[in-house]
């Protein structure tokens, strides 16, 4: 198995959700590294204390940013982000920041259950699969 780098967040209404998923995929999951927004990352480290779990700053507090600045050095090969589109969101603009950059650097990106499903039950997942990197179309910049 290849160790992969998973970014867990969910807003406060998609928290046990996410917690639930987890439970849902811990054969999967197991053996991962896994880095988290605050509250998120305290609630999965409480539910699930046998996973690798670092707790970055609350999503509000910069957490977002901080996932956003992590996949744009590579070092984040999954997002798991379960989103609740029914709630504005304070930091609304650190949101699309890191959704922003997900697409971006071409790295899986779930938002909801049904497309976490879909990735950590592919044989990509299991097999080590490394995404093309981005080349951002044509951007004069790329290479910085
Ligand atoms: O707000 C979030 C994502 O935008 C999540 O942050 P917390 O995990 O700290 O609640």
């Amino acid at each position: 198995m290849t160790r992969k780098r998973i970014a867990l967040v969910a807003h406060d209404a998609r928290k046990r959700d996410l917690i639930a998923w987890i439970g849902a995929h811990r054969g999967a999951l197991a053996g991962h590294a896994f880095f988290a927004t605050g509250t998120t990352g305290a609630k999965v480290r409480e539910s699930h204390p046998e996973l690798d779990v670092t707790p970055l700053k609350s999503g509000p507090l910069g957490g977002d940013q901080q996932i956003g600045a992590m996949i744009a050095e590579g070092r984040i090969d999954l997002l798991v982000f379960f989103v609740d589109p029914m709630t504005a969101q304070p930091h609304d603009v650190d949101v699309k920041a890191l959704t922003r950059l997900a697409t971006l650097y071409n790295i899986p990106f779930a938002c909801n259950e049904a497309t976490a499903d879909m990735i950590v039950s592919s044989p990509l997942f299991a097999g080590g699969y490394t995404p093309r990197p981005a080349d951002f179309g044509g951007y004069e910049g790329r290479r910085v």
